[in-house]
């Protein structure tokens, strides 16, 4: 672990040769795992990412889930999912001191000199009380994916070794993602959501720019004008601001 990240107290740490999903492994392990858990797995045998894509989890890339067990109603469970980004970013930003490299992608992808390096994927299940949460986090450490295995119009792929010349070993970015998300989660729990927006908004890609999301069929180009408290992309059209909850945004 760097000098400067210290491991979060009371927040257990698995560490998994091969899984099938770190997400599918957390939920499995959820019901004899009372506190917060990071499952790290060095690769992943059926990863998968939003939107039920695969996620393609060669060794040497970050595979994580962080297993929390809140009992907000659910649309606030979900507003974790910034707090996951903005946790990736300071993450990043701590292991190359490049802030200005970084940015953030509606609704939970962390750019890298514009290029996807980290995707996020939320997946809960009820249970007595409340429910078990899993933060799955992925990471282009040492590899992305070719660009063929990407939708026309995406955002590239990039990996952090690629960009930089930075070699992270998951472990390391584990150690120091760990405490980055305590922060933001104290922030969340304290704050409110309002601390994360405004933080998160001050990273985001093409803030003020137009902009396409894509909702099932139907893709709606405006301006990115804002999110709002409830974590919703505001596009603004000719017929005036609209709030979009969920889609899939293309630049
Ligand atoms: O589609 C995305 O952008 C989200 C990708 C999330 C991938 C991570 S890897 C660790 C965790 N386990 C999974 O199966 N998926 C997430």
């Amino acid at each position: 672990m760097s000098d400067k990240a210290v491991w979060p107290a009371g927040v257990a740490r698995h560490v998994l040769q091969t899984v099938d999903s770190t997400n599918a492994y957390a939920l499995r392990m959820a019901p004899e795992t009372p506190g917060p858990a990071w499952f790290l797995g060095l690769e992943q045998s059926a990863g998968r990412g939003r939107r039920a894509r695969p996620w393609a989890s060669p060794r040497g890339n970050f595979y994580g889930t962080l297993l929390l067990h809140p009992t907000e109603p659910p649309e606030v469970i979900a507003l974790r999912s910034f707090a996951a980004s903005l946790a990736l970013r300071d993450a990043f930003v701590s292991l190359t001191g490049l802030p200005g490299a970084f940015s953030l992608k509606w609704p939970n992808d962390v750019l890298l000199n514009g290029g996807k390096v980290a995707g996020i994927l939320l997946e809960s299940s009820a249970r007595a009380g409340g429910f078990d949460l899993a933060i799955g986090i992925g990471v282009n450490l040492i590899g992305a994916p070719d660009v063929s295995a990407v939708e026309p119009g995406a955002v590239l792929p990039v990996s952090l070794l690629g960009e930089t010349g930075l070699r992270v070993t998951p472990e390391a970015f584990l150690d120091a993602l760990a405490p980055a998300y305590v922060a933001w989660e104290a922030a969340f729990v304290n704050h409110g959501f309002a601390a994360l927006r405004a933080e998160w908004l001050t990273h985001a890609a093409r803030l003020g720019e137009v902009i396409r999301a894509r909702t099932g069929t139907q893709t709606r180009e405006g301006t990115f004008e804002t999110i709002d408290p409830a974590g919703n992309l505001i596009l603004r059209m000719s017929s005036g601001p609209v709030a979009i909850p969920a889609a899939e945004v293309f630049f």
